[in-house]
């Protein structure tokens, strides 16, 4: 048996909702070997981020270049990278060797709204590491940093974003967690009746070398939504380690996130914004 391999690199939440911690429950959850090179140790709860401690730029290529001389792995999620330096020598080792897929989420800032790496990384993502991945899973306001645009506010202005992100080397799925419920149009001059939140969707948007999907579920309505991004992109990886296709992948980790933050909403871990329940399936 071929056991599929997942390597998250990415940094530490000690609170475990997000960043490695979230990836290795995820690829667990999944039936996937997780391992982890670390990029960043954060002191961060599900409140906000207090501290970050970069790891030395040159380790994290040697931790790289251990696992990947070692380890068959099938695919690689990229997540948060402090640092440019630390972006360009994950970008130098992946260059230089077969690479397996890769899913890169261009992490900025944690839900608390607290930045997780420096302006400068947005650079080193978009020249060096973007061209080398196979996916880029940016939120809006990462899609909008990322282009040197205002945010899309809609499906269509989603479609046009994930498009212009293609372009740039790698295919794009780009997130609507952030997209706001549609507001009601006004017909005949009369606001019309709101769309109850139950019917609320949350969509996103993938455009690859066959064209443009959307992936759309129920907005749960909760505010457990701690390390969504992370779950979103090391279940793609998981599934792309599995063999599955990119649109395949990016489905099934739909649908492993919706359940994720369906049962979140009860979870109850911490006081503030609290993680998703990567354990949903096996309870
Ligand atoms: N309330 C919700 N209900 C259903 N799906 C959601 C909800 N919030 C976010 N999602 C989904 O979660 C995934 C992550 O989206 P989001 O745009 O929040 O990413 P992010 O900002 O990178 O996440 P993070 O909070 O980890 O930084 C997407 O698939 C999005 O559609
Ligand atoms: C370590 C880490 N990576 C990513 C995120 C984004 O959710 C976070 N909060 N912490």
């Amino acid at each position: 048996m071929t056991t599929p391999i997942m390597l998250s690199v990415a940094g530490s939440d000690p609170s475990g909702g997000a960043g490695i911690q979230a990836d290795l429950k995820t690829a667990t959850a999944l039936g996937v070997y997780g391992a982890a090179v670390l990029t960043s140790l954060t002191a961060q709860n599900t409140h906000g981020v207090t501290g970050i401690h970069p790891v030395p730029a040159d380790f994290v290529a040697d931790q790289l270049t251990a696992v990947l001389e070692d380890l068959a792995v099938g695919a690689i999620k990229i997540g948060m990278l402090a640092t440019p330096e630390i972006a360009a020598a994950v970008a130098d080792v992946l260059r230089t060797r077969p690479r397996p897929a890769i899913v890169l989420d261009p992490v900025m800032v944690a839900t608390s709204g607290d930045r997780l790496v420096t302006p400068e990384v947005t650079e080193v993502i978009k020249e060096a590491l973007l061209p080398l991945c196979t996916v880029i899973t940016p939120n809006l306001p990462e899609t909008a940093a990322l282009l040197g645009n205002l945010a899309p506010h809609s499906p269509d202005e989603m479609e046009a974003a994930a498009v212009a992100l293609r372009d740039l080397g790698c295919a794009a799925l780009i997130k609507g967690g952030h997209l706001q419920p549609e507001s009601p149009e006004p017909v005949d001059g009369k606001p019309s009746v709101r769309r109850p939140d139950q019917d609320a969707m949350s969509v996103d948007v993938l455009a690859d070398d066959s064209g443009i999907t959307h992936y759309s579920a129920p907005r749960i309505d909760t505010t457990n939504t701690h390390g969504t991004g992370c779950t979103l992109s090391s279940a793609i990886a998981s599934g792309l380690a599995r063999g599955a296709d990119l649109r395949t992948a990016v489905g099934a980790a739909k649908d492993y996130l919706t359940g994720a933050l369906r049962a979140g909403a009860q979870l109850g871990i911490g006081s503030g914004n609290g993680p998703v329940d990567h354990l949903w399936r096996n309870r």
